[in-house]
């Protein structure tokens, strides 16, 4: 679990996030919505320890990240992996190199080793067979998948995505969500998800925040989502056409 508390975080004198309080549970999927320049990556952004917060405290699974000694702020790094917006994989390496990357740099483990792990979890994300394909040689769908498998690699506590889904068609977008939300079950991590896609919101927002400005406007899940009378969030999920179709259909007890 991350449990963030009165983040704030300021670029040459102006305040981004204004004191963000809130609770990432471990074994869901998290999302973080809010209009454009709302702050979500900024504040993804401190969760990764990209960028220290002038005020607040995050604490993962209890341990406080400002206690932490620099030893222990790096393993908790380690402990993380991260889906980036665009996949951004290394075009000159192939899957298999892709994916062992992560492995190479903070683990001392031997090739047989690391090869074993490469292919466990390319096997996991539907991938096996794709070894020695270069990015360039595979489907966004497919790169996305890579980009799974190396962020999971290490065996992350917390797992971080930054628009999943962004140039992925509606279908592939789903496929992704799901393996994303399988993945964390399974291995019982703390994912966070930084997302526009109102698809994602009801396909596994278990747990949702929505910031608006730098301030946290609502907390709940895909189906509190719809019985709120929280302004702010009925306008800005209801520009949603998707949004206003499932809201017909509910209100008509399809
Ligand atoms: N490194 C930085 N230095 C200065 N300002 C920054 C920096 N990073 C982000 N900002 C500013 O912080 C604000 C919030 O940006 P952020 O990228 O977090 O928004 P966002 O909600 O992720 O937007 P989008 O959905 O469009 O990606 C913006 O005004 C942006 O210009």
């Amino acid at each position: 679990m991350i449990k963030v508390e009165n983040i704030h975080k300021s670029f040459d004198g102006e305040e981004i996030l204004h004191g963000i309080d809130a609770t990432f549970e471990t074994g869901k999927t998290n999302l973080i919505i809010g209009t454009s320049g709302s702050g979500k990556t900024v504040f993804l952004k401190c969760l990764l320890g990209l960028f220290r917060p002038e005020q607040g405290s995050i604490h993962y699974d209890g341990d406080r990240y400002m206690d932490m000694s620099e030893e222990q702020q790096r393993e908790l790094r380690k402990s993380m992996g991260m889906v980036f917006q665009g996949s951004a994989l290394f075009d000159s390496m192939t899957v298999a190199e892709n994916v062992m990357f992560p492995l190479k740099m903070f683990t001392k483990q031997k090739i047989t080793e690391m090869n074993h792990r490469v292919k466990e979890v390319l096997d996991r994300v539907n991938l096996d067979g794709a070894d020695d394909k270069y990015p360039s040689e595979i489907s966004g769908g497919m790169q996305k998948r890579v980009a799974i498998a190396r962020a999971i690699v290490n065996r992350p506590k917390y797992l971080f995505c930054d628009e999943p889904n962004s140039g992925l068609d509606p279908r592939t977008a789903i496929v992704i969500d799901n393996l994303i939300q399988e993945i964390t079950r399974e291995y019982d991590i703390t994912t966070v998800i930084n997302t526009h896609d109102m698809n994602s919101v009801l396909e596994i927002g278990e747990s949702i925040i929505f910031l608006q400005f730098g301030d946290l406007k609502w907390t709940g899940t895909k189906d509190e989502i719809f019985k709120t009378d929280n302004k702010t969030v009925t306008d800005f999920v209801y520009s949603s056409n998707l949004f206003k179709k499932v809201r017909k259909a509910q209100l008509k007890g399809l």
